[in-house]
C-alpha cells in the first residue's frame, strides 16, 4: 500500500483514478470550464474535508435547543456507508487500497467517537448531544456532518456542486430562476392568518438544530469570491447576475457565494444565561411587572463580538453587539427579540426554581434543571403549536408529531437517528425565507405601530432591539404576535431577494438564489428524487395536468418551470418545493411537508431526553410534565416580558376566535412540583428515592 501521508497525494490518486474510471460521467465535452465571462465554473477542487464537515451548535448552550442538537454543516456520505460512496463516486470500479486508506483519512475527520463511554445515570442532556442514544453516542452530535434522506448527487460523486442537468447541460444560474420566480409582481401578499412570529420562531427554533459554518480565509477573514483572485477559488462559488437584472447595476455581475465549512466548537456553558454586565446602579430590577429579579442585570444579553454586527454609534451604551451562544442573534430584529425573550425567561425560571427549595443546589444543577424545562417548553411550542401550521394535522398524525395531551408519551427509539439531513437545511426548512416581510416594526402598548423599519436597514443592527436595557423588547414583540406574515409561497420581499446584507457595504445580496446555491453546493438532487423518497408522483414532463405532468404544482408555475429548466428531473429541490401548491392546512407543498415531517419526527423520537418520555432518571415526574404540557408561548411572552396582554395562539393573528387576554389570565408554570421535601424527607419517584439536595439517595 503506497504510503500517502500527504493528503493532497491521496487526493490526487484519488481523483487519477476516478476520471481514469467514471468516463461516462464526465460532463459533456462541449461543456467549458469556463463561463464566458472568465468565471471557472468548473469546480476541481475543495475535495476533501472543506466543504462538507459540520459544525457546533451554539443555543442550546444556553439551554434552548430541542433535545438532539444536531446543528452543525452539510456532508457527505464520507461516514457512513462508505461503500456506497464509493461505487458511486468511481463507477463502481473502486481500488480496493485506495479504498482502505480513504476510509482511513474519513475516520479521523469523522466524529465517530465509537469508543464514547456513556453515563446512562446522567439526568441532563449533554452540550453537544453526545451520549443521548447510548448505543450511538454520536449520533446528532453537534460537529458531525449533516445525514442525506437521499443520495447526494455532487458533480464528481462526492464534492463539486451539482451543477449539470439530466442533459448535460449547465443548471440555470440561481439569480436568473430567483428573477423568473421569486420576483413579486405586485405587492406583498400577507398570509391569512399566521403572525410574523410565526416566521420569527421558525427562524429562531431552526437556528437550533442547524448551523452551517462556511468557508473562512486566512485568520478567519471572510473570503470575498467576487474579487479577482479569489474567483477561482475552490472554497468560492458564486451566483452571477445576468445583464439587465432588475435590481443589481449592470456593473455589477457577481454575488458573493462561499462554500460551507467546519466550524470549531464554542466555549463552555455558563451558569446562568450572562446578560450584559452593567454597574449596579443602571440595573432595572424594578422595570418588569414582576417581582424584581437580581440576576436580570441588564435585562439585554451579555456583550459579544463585533462581526459581522454593525454598531452605529460607537460608545453608545446602548448600541453593542449581543452574544447568545449563537453569532446569528444580531442579524435581525426579530430573531434579537426571541433570544432575549428566552434569556429572560430562563433566568426568571432559574430564580423561581432557586425560590422553590433549590437554594442548595449548585449553579450548575439550577442551571440545567432550567435548561431542561426551557428545552421541554421549546419543544412543546414547537411540535404544538409552531409545526402544526406548517405541515397541517394529517403530517402531523402521520409523522406521529403531536405531544399527548396530558401524561406521559414515551416515544423514544433508540434505532432512530436525530442527525439532521442536508435537505432540511439547505432546502425545505427554507421555506420561511417566503414569509419575511419588508419591515421590521415596533407597537406600543395601545398595539399602535409607532415604528416601521425597511429591513434591509435592520441586517446586523442589533441597537433596535438593545436600546434602554432592551425597552424595545415588548414593542418588537408586539409586532411579532399581532402583524401577519407573508404568505409563504413562491414569491420573496425585496428586501430579502435584491437587499439581503453584505459585510461587503452596498453589495447586497439574493437570499431565495442563495438557498439554490446551497442546495447545489450540497450536492442535493433533484426535486423528482425527494418526490421518489417520499412516495409521491415524479413529474416527467411540464405539460397540463395528466399523468406525467407535476402533480402539485399550478399550471402557470409548472410554465415558468418550463421556462427554466430541460427536464423536471433537474428542478432544484428548493425551487420545486417552494413553487408546490400549499396543503390546505400548512404553509408547504407534500414535499416539503414530506421533508420537514420526517426530520422532525427523528428528531423527538431519536431524542432520549424528549420531555414526555416516562424515563427514571433522565425524564420529568408526571406531575411536572403535566405542567410543561399546560405551557403556551404567549404565556412565555408574559413571562419574559413586559407585554400586558396577548391572544392565546400567539402564531396565530388576534381575531374574536383567538382574542387577545390579559397576561394575568394565563396560568404559570407552577414549579413548586420541582419542589424537593424539607431538609432530611426524601420522596421516591419511579423507584429511585431522593433527598433535598437533588442527589439520590
Ligand atoms: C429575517 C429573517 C431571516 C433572514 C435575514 C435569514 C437569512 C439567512 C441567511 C443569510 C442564511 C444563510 C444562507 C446561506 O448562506 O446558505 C440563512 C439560512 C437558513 N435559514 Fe434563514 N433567514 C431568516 C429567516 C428564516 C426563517 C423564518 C426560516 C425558517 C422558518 C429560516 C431558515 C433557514 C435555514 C434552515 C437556513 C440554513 C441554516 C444552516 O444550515 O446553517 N430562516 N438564513
Amino acid at each position: 500500500m503506497p504510503p500517502y501521508q500527504d493528503i493532497n497525494e491521496l487526493v490526487a490518486n484519488l481523483k487519477k483514478l476516478k476520471q481514469q474510471s467514471s468516463q461516462q460521467r464526465a460532463p459533456p465535452s462541449n461543456i467549458k470550464s469556463k463561463d464566458k465571462d472568465g468565471y471557472d465554473r468548473d469546480r476541481k477542487t475543495n475535495f476533501l474535508f472543506g466543504a462538507h464537515i459540520p459544525v457546533s451548535g451554539d443555543i442550546f448552550r444556553q439551554g434552548f435547543l430541542l433535545g438532539k442538537p444536531n446543528r452543525n454543516s452539510v456532508s457527505t456520505e464520507r461516514c457512513s456507508n462508505t461503500s456506497t460512496f464509493f461505487a458511486k463516486a468511481f463507477g463502481g470500479k473502486t481500488d480496493v487500497m485506495l479504498s482502505e486508506i480513504w476510509k482511513d483519512w474519513y475516520r479521523k475527520h469523522c466524529k465517530t467517537q465509537t469508543n464514547q463511554k456513556c453515563d446512562d445515570n446522567k439526568r441532563y442532556a449533554s452540550a453537544d448531544g453526545s451520549c443521548n442514544n447510548l448505543d450511538h453516542p454520536s449520533w446528532g452530535v453537534a460537529n458531525s456532518n449533516q445525514g442525506r434522506y437521499v443520495p447526494a448527487e455532487y458533480n464528481d460523486g462526492f464534492n463539486e456542486p451539482r451543477i449539470y442537468g439530466k442533459y448535460g447541460t449547465k443548471l440555470p444560474e440561481p439569480r436568473i430562476i430567483s428573477n423568473m420566480l421569486f420576483r413579486p409582481q405586485k405587492s406583498t401578499k400577507l398570509s391569512q392568518d399566521l403572525t410574523i412570529l410565526h416566521m420569527a420562531w421558525g427562524q429562531f427554533m431552526i437556528h437550533d438544530v442547524i448551523k452551517t459554518p462556511i468557508t473562512k480565509g486566512v485568520k478567519g477573514s471572510d473570503i470575498q469570491c467576487c474579487d479577482e483572485n479569489a474567483v477561482n477559488s475552490p472554497d468560492c462559488f458564486s451566483l452571477l447576475i445576468p445583464p439587465n437584472d432588475p435590481y443589481f447595476s449592470n456593473d455589477r455581475r457577481c454575488l458573493n457565494f462561499v462554500r460551507s465549512l467546519p466550524g470549531k466548537p464554542d466555549e463552555d456553558l455558563p451558569g446562568l444565561l450572562a446578560t450584559k454586565e452593567c454597574p449596579f446602579s443602571q440595573r432595572v430590577s424594578n422595570f418588569m411587572r414582576k417581582p424584581p429579579i437580581e440576576t436580570e442585570g441588564c435585562r439585554t444579553l451579555a456583550k459579544g463580538p463585533d462581526t459581522p454586527c454593525l454598531v452605529l454609534s460607537k460608545g453608545d451604551y446602548h448600541d453593542y453587539c449581543q452574544k447568545s451562544g449563537d453569532k446569528r442573534v444580531n442579524v435581525v430584529p426579530n430573531l434579537c427579540a426571541l433570544h432575549n425573550l428566552f434569556m429572560r425567561y430562563h433566568n426568571r425560571i432559574a430564580e423561581r426554581l432557586a425560590q422553590a427549595n433549590f437554594i442548595s443546589w449548585s449553579s450548575d444543577q439550577l442551571f440545567e434543571e432550567t435548561r431542561k424545562i426551557v428545552t421541554a417548553i421549546l419543544q412543546h411550542v414547537t411540535y404544538n403549536e409552531y409545526l402544526p401550521l406548517v405541515i397541517g394535522k394529517k403530517n402531523m398524525i402521520k409523522y406521529e408529531l403531536f405531544s399527548a395531551e396530558t401524561g406521559f408519551d414515551t416515544v423514544y427509539n433508540k434505532m432512530v437517528d436525530a442527525t439532521v439531513k442536508n435537505s432540511l437545511g439547505a432546502a425545505a426548512f427554507r421555506f420561511g425565507h417566503s414569509q419575511i416581510t419588508n419591515f421590521q416594526s415596533r407597537m406600543n402598548s395601545q398595539y399602535h405601530r409607532y415604528s416601521e423599519t425597511p429591513i434591509e436597514q435592520t441586517f446586523n443592527r442589533p441597537r433596535m432591539c438593545t436600546a434602554q436595557h432592551g425597552e424595545n423588547i415588548p414593542d418588537l414583540l408586539r409586532w411579532l404576535f399581532t402583524d401577519k406574515s407573508a404568505e409563504a409561497d413562491r414569491y420573496f420581499e425585496s428586501g430579502v431577494r435584491d437587499k439581503l446584507f453584505s459585510k461587503q457595504q452596498g453589495k447586497t445580496l439574493d437570499l431565495p438564489a442563495i438557498n439554490i446555491q446551497r442546495g447545489r453546493d450540497h450536492g442535493l438532487p433533484g426535486y423528482n428524487a425527494f418526490r421518489r423518497w417520499c412516495n409521491l408522483a415524479v413529474g416527467y414532463s411540464f405539460g397540463r395536468r395528466n399523468t406525467w405532468s407535476l402533480s402539485d404544482h399550478s399550471y402557470s408555475n409548472t410554465r415558468l418551470l418550463r421556462k427554466i429548466y430541460r427536464h423536471p428531473d433537474d428542478i432544484d429541490l428548493f425551487v420545486g418545493g417552494i413553487s408546490e401548491n400549499h396543503l390546505t392546512d400548512g404553509v408547504v407543498g407534500p414535499t416539503f411537508a414530506c421533508i420537514i415531517g420526517r426530520q422532525f419526527r427523528d428528531i423527538k423520537l431519536g431524542d432520549r431526553f424528549w420531555y414526555e418520555n416516562k424515563f427514571a432518571v433522565t425524564g420529568f415526574t408526571l406531575d411536572q410534565v403535566n405542567e410543561i404540557k399546560k405551557v403556551k408561548l404567549s404565556q412565555v411572552i408574559c413571562e419574559g416580558s413586559d407585554v400586558n396582554s396577548v391572544q392565546e395562539n400567539a402564531l396565530k393573528a388576534p381575531s374574536s376566535e383567538n382574542p387577545r387576554r390579559e397576561c394575568s389570565d394565563f396560568p404559570n408554570i407552577d414549579l413548586n412540583k420541582w419542589k424537593v421535601p424539607a431538609n432530611g424527607e426524601t420522596f421516591t419517584t419511579f423507584g429511585k428515592t431522593y433527598q433535598k439536595n437533588g442527589g439520590i439517595v
